[in-house]
């Protein structure tokens, strides 16, 4: 395990050397089919436009006492779920930074290898600026897998594979990545959690199978109870967690399926559970942010995430496309002081599409009586 202070030396020191092929990034959620699919579909134009639009960045020192500043200097964070630059783990692991965090990762198993080789080509290094001339750092990269608490509950076949067998004798399960994180990090302040699997997303609900269910309750719900299990009684007092969910919990979102709706309203519910529990155990915070659509390597497996920006973009109050380092922002204010007295919330960073009861551009709008 290793302290990143540029891309090399991250990677050259992080434990794991695991072969897999190129396209072997969750074989269940990543199919390369779809992927190519949707990456030779040309975004709409006002999406273009709208995309880079959105760059908020976090002050990190009020400026002369103007202004109310968003200071994570000398907190820890520990982030599962990220693999690139592309998603909300990535830019939330941005903001924090932004705000002085010191950032450790947990990658999964998966992967790994692939994160591992694009950050050390360089090719992060454009989405690794800082405002304040920076790059981003990790300090401690960790191979997991969440759907795995302990090494006993680890699958023969899995514990045989060699990528994962080649994540080390540390091991990859939760407890094992909150011990390795306890010994090698210390204590932390930040927990986020920003993965879901789902190996049936692309199946309606009615026809999906028990072991789909149960897995994407496991993989996007379950691993959550799980970090909090594990990772609570190594947070400071005052620490906070928050993980990631979507509309689809509490509004019928067709497509959005394999249980995964399910699993989001798991997470939901848990978040308020857990805020209890946690609050009264470790005094700590559990809140989690429902997200509008971002064209996000997972998200794009499910196969529609693009006519979910547009339709956004054409329904929600703000007509903007949504930029991950929203998200970023508003997770940097919840796990800062300023939000001490939010807990057990969900709240919508989505240009306020949950909040629409009707689609103005329905067709059924416009046919004149
Ligand atoms: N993209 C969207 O439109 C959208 C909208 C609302 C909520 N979300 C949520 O945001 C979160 C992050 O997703 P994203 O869209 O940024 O995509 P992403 O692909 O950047 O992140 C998903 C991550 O989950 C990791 N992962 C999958 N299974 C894992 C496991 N068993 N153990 C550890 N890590 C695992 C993947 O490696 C990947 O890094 C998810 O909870 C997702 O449901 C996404």
């Amino acid at each position: 395990m290793t302290t990143l202070s540029a891309p090399r030396a991250v990677l050259a020191n992080v434990r794991t050397t695991i072969p897999v092929p190129p396209v072997s990034l969750g074989q269940s959620l990543f199919r390369p089919c779809v992927h190519q699919q949707l990456q030779s579909r040309p975004a709409p134009a006002h999406l273009h436009r709208a995309q880079h639009r959105q760059r908020a960045t976090i002050v990190t020192r009020a400026a002369g006492g103007s202004g109310l500043a968003i200071d994570l200097t000398g907190k820890k964070a520990f982030i599962a779920g990220v693999a690139d630059d592309q998603g909300f783990g990535w830019a939330i692991a941005k903001a924090l930074a932004e705000a002085g965090a010191e950032i450790s990762l947990g990658v999964w198993v998966p992967a790994l290898k692939i994160f591992e080789g694009s950050y050390t080509k360089g090719k992060f290094d454009k989405s690794r600026q800082l405002s304040n001339g920076g790059l981003l750092e990790f300090t401690h990269i960790f191979p997991m897998d969440a759907v795995y608490d302990t090494p006993e509950g680890v699958p023969e076949d899995v514990k045989s594979n060699k990528r994962y067998a080649a994540a080390g004798d540390k091991g990859f399960t939760v407890s094992e990545v909150a011990r390795n994180v306890e010994s090698e990090v210390g204590k932390i302040d930040l927990l986020v959690h920003s993965l879901a699997n789902g190996p049936e997303v692309t199946k309606p609900l009615l026809e999906t199978s028990r072991h789909g269910y149960l897995a994407a309750l496991s993989a996007s719900a379950y691993s959550n109870v799980s970090m909090l299990q594990h990772f609570g009684p190594l947070m400071n007092e005052n620490g906070a967690s928050i993980s990631l969910t979507y509309l689809a919990s509490e509004r019928i979102i067709p497509g959005y399926g394999g249980g995964m709706s399910s699993a989001k309203a798991a997470l939901e519910s848990d978040t308020r559970v857990l805020a209890y529990e946690a609050g009264r155990k470790h005094k700590i915070r559990v809140n989690a942010i429902s997200a509008g659509p971002l064209g996000s390597r997972a998200a794009k497996a499910i196969g529609f995430i693009d006519k979910m920006i547009a339709y956004s973009y054409a329904n929600a109050p703000i007509q903007k496309e949504l930029a991950a380092s929203e998200v970023g922002n508003a997770a940097a204010f919840l796990l800062s002081p300023l939000a001490s007295a939010i807990t057990g919330t969900v709240i919508h960073v989505d240009n306020g599409l949950h909040a629409m009861g009707l689609a103005p551009d329905s067709a059924t709008l416009q046919t004149s009586e």
